[in-house]
């Protein structure tokens, strides 16, 4: 944690707080308190070390405001904003270090078991946060009574909205703070590398929930139904375009813009007597929102591992999956007088290059053999890695016994390697088979791999075909 972090948490603690009571629609309860997101954060990307700026802020407000009751500087207002700054602090942070745990411990669970883990962490810290606060109010003011049972709901969602919306934003701030990589928290802004950072169409989706929110709180206003103010939950639907579309940096931030016109709005409108409605209605835009940001990145995982059901790691050449895929299609889509056959070829002896030069140099011989051998081949022919040291090359329009010409062409194709101080003579043996009408290509290989064991057994580096 740099030290420029302790000032920036200090004074965003106290900005946000200022904001926050401009926002609220009832004494001390704001329709979201986003300084417990501050602090929740604070814990979640910089640990215990987070306690001392949070713990001061809101010892220095808390402080001020006893003052401000004019109660007189004496050590029982000194108490009580310890006392505040307590029950703030130690719930949030215990939040924070729990979230901080699940989410860097728990990786091999999915992103949607994390998320619901987070939710969970998120709403038991805002309750202890929002009943501590309560009950330290109550005990140090003696103005008032049943404080807890009339204001826990509130200040409880007020708080737990201000976690989930600022939260995912300091998210994306506190990181530049610390030099240590949080890899856990990467995972939920992976995917915003491979997505557009073009600013317009994002900013004509959040006009679209900015106008969907101005306008229901306009129409609460005009029209004294109680149940107008529902319609806010339609918000829902142009958040979860931003999300499910846009980066997940811009997702977060149109949730602070749809919070913020929601927070004003109700006061500014007059709406405060279904306050309660829009504070569930951000709520769940933000409880949503969490839970889709795990599809555009399940989606991004999903095309890495298609990519790498494909394409072979070592070699680039396609893997047996795709080459089985490719080859069905030539072979569905020809006439039956069209033949096709594949040549199937293991390196002679590859074990050896291995023992005695290590797997890295074997590696490079996989590497190096394959490239010569694809450039050898004609454009439709389809070279791919099956396994270990064995390839498969298609040859459309071969019947069998042009293959095994062709077959001998390639086998003579397989280099003297050059690697380091080495020189490595490698050959191969090779098994042919044509492709039968109306056979699956796994007939085919197969065959194609009885042929190959048999060259090996006739002594190596040769071709054999079997019909
Ligand atoms: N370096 C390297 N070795 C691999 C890789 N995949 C498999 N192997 C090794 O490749 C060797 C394959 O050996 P075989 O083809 O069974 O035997 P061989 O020595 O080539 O003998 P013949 O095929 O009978 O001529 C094994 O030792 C595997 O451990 C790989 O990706 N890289």
């Amino acid at each position: 944690m740099k030290p420029s972090a302790y000032v920036l948490l200090f004074f965003l603690w106290i900005g946000t707080f200022y904001a926050s009571t401009i926002m609220a629609f009832a004494e001390f309860i704001s329709l979201w308190y986003m300084p417990a997101g501050i602090s929740i954060a604070a814990f979640l990307i910089f640990g215990k070390r987070a306690f001392i700026p949070i713990f001061l802020a809101v010892f220095f407000l808390s402080f001020r405001f006893t003052e401000q009751l004019q109660q007189g500087l004496d050590p029982a207002h000194l108490a009580a904003a310890i006392l505040f700054a307590l029950a703030h602090t130690v719930p949030y942070g215990l939040g924070g270090l729990a979230a901080r745990y699940w989410l860097s411990h728990f990786i091999q669970h999915g992103l949607p078991i994390r998320i619901i883990g987070l939710l969970v962490i998120y709403a038991v810290s805002a309750l202890c946060a929002a009943i501590a606060g309560l009950f330290v109010w109550e005990f140090t003011t003696e103005t008032y009574d049943n404080i807890i049972e009339e204001g826990w709901f509130a200040w409880w969602l007020g708080d737990l909205v201000g976690v989930m919306v600022i939260a995912p934003l300091m998210c994306l701030i506190l990181p530049k703070f610390t030099n240590t990589r949080l890899a856990w928290l990467e995972e939920f802004y992976a995917h915003d590398r491979k997505l557009s950072a073009n600013l317009k169409p994002f900013l004509f989706k959040l006009c679209v929930a900015a106008a969907a929110v101005i306008g229901i709180l306009l129409l609460d206003s005009q029209l004294t139904h109680p149940g107008i103010a529902y319609f806010v939950f339609f918000v829902t639907i142009p958040q979860l375009w931003i999300v499910l579309t846009e980066r997940t940096s811009f997702a977060t931030t149109s949730l602070v813009v749809i919070t913020v016109i929601m927070a004003f709005g109700v006061g500014l409108f007059n709406v405060t007597d279904q306050a309660i409605t829009y504070q569930f209605a951000l709520y769940m835009t933000a409880a949503i929102s969490y839970f889709a940001v795990a599809v555009p990145a399940l989606i991004q995982r999903n095309i890495q591992l298609q990519e790498m059901s494909m394409v072979d790691l070592l070699t680039n050449l396609p893997t047996k999956w795709l080459f089985k895929t490719l080859v069905n299609q030539v072979v569905k889509s020809s006439r039956p007088n069209q033949n096709h056959s594949i040549a199937m070829y293991n390196l002679d002896h590859f074990k050896k290059i291995n023992d005695d030069y290590g797997e890295a140099i074997g590696d490079q011989v996989l590497i190096d053999s394959a490239q010569i051998m694809k450039n050898e081949l004609r454009d439709s022919e389809i070279l791919c890695r099956c396994e270990q040291d064995i390839f498969v090359v298609f040859m459309p329009n071969l019947d069998i016994d042009a293959a095994t010409k062709r077959a001998n062409e390639l086998r003579h194709k397989l280099p003297v390697l050059h690697i380091d101080d080495l020189i490595l003579p490698i050959r191969g043996s090779f098994g042919v088979a044509q492709v039968q009408f109306g056979e699956a290509i796994e007939e085919t290989v197969e065959r194609a791999t009885r042929a190959l064991q048999q060259a090996k057994q006739e002594g190596r580096n040769k071709v054999v075909a079997i019909s």
